[in-house]
């Protein structure tokens, strides 16, 4: 299916005075379609987002959001978009319902706010005084209030933050049921684990830069996976053996650990091969691989690496820029 990106951004750049924040980034999001923005702290995921919800122009480059420009056309568009900030601005001395029914009353077709509630686990909260809300529940009525319009567009600025691990996956659902409703949704998240969740695609910024974009599986793909055991021989003592002793395996990564548990640890691109050529060497041996544990990276070891490498990499495109 080809259809127009819902979200489409080409080169945009941010300034603050002399810094630039945003420094010529491209993102398309299609329709029905969730983004996972992933960055360390002062990424820029934050002055990105404020360009693409257009709450501040951009000093350079093209935004479009629903083939608008979000900040000079804002006012064609603000109906149809949902944007939940890191923090929001609630009067404390309204309750929940006043602030939601307050909410209900600038936009043109709120769902009802009674509904809103429930699906955010407030309902039981709605006679509370803002003020007296935990961040958690504070949280989940920035959600209530930004899903409240049945939005086009969703923006999610670290929207779990502070949540426990309960709220975490109800908030979840209904994001995920937004998505199947056709939302297009963007997440700014330090949760990988909510990225590897809820994203059809993930985009890593570093410094300003976007240095990565795919699907969790293509960029866990890349990531040698991780192998670890104990060597015990026939009597079940633990045996540590040397590099030299182990046999050849192509996929192997640097040079195998071993930590001070006698515990050996080794990282691969090719775990299905390395793994049998292991245990028919240890089996030839009679030597037993216990407490065996192989696994695919995972996103943040994938991450971790990404950052590593591009905060090297980055010094060298910041002299060709
Ligand atoms: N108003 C501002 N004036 C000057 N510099 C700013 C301003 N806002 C942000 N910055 C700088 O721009 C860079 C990007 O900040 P930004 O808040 O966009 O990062 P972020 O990825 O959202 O970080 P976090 O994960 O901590 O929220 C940082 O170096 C920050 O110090």
């Amino acid at each position: 299916m080809t259809s127009n990106p819902i979200i489409s951004v080409r080169g945009a750049r941010r300034r603050y005075g002399t810094f630039e924040a945003v420094r010529g980034v491209d993102l398309d999001v299609r329709r029905g379609e969730l983004v996972a923005l992933l960055g360390t702290n002062g990424a820029g995921k934050t002055s990105f987002v404020e360009l693409v919800e257009g709450l501040a122009p951009a000093d350079g480059g093209e935004v479009r959001v629903l083939g608008r420009d979000p900040y000079h056309q804002r006012r064609e568009i603000v109906g149809s978009l949902g944007i939940m900030l890191q923090s929001a601005g609630f009067s404390g001395d309204l309750t929940v319902v006043e602030t939601a029914r307050t909410w209900a009353g600038t936009l043109t077709r709120p769902r009802p706010v009674d509904d809103v509630l429930a699906a955010v686990g407030l309902a039981h909260r709605a006679d509370v005084r803002v003020a007296s809300l935990s961040g958690g529940e504070k949280r989940r009525l920035d959600l209530a209030l930004a899903t409240m319009g049945d939005p086009e567009v969703l923006f999610l600025d670290e929207p779990t933050t502070g949540l426990d691990p309960e709220s975490r996956r109800a908030t979840w659902r209904l994001v995920q049921g937004m998505l199947a409703a056709g939302t297009t949704v963007l997440l700014t998240t330090h949760y990988l684990e909510e990225a590897e969740e809820l994203a059809d695609r993930i985009a890593i910024l570093q410094a300003g830069r976007i240095v990565r974009t795919g699907a969790v599986a293509d960029i866990v793909a890349a990531e040698p996976a991780r192998v670890e055991f104990v060597v015990r021989n026939a009597d079940g003592r633990a045996v540590t053996p040397s590099a030299a002793d182990l046999p050849s395996l192509e996929g192997v990564v640097d040079v195998p650990e071993v930590d001070r548990t006698g515990r050996l640890h080794l990282r691969t691109t090719r775990l299905q091969d390395d793994l049998f050529t292991l245990l028919q060497w240890a089996d030839a041996r009679q030597l037993r691989l216990d407490d065996l544990d192989a696994r695919s990276a995972s996103l943040e070891q994938a991450f971790l690496a990404m950052d590593d490498s591009s905060s090297t990499r980055d010094d060298a495109s910041e002299v060709a820029a």
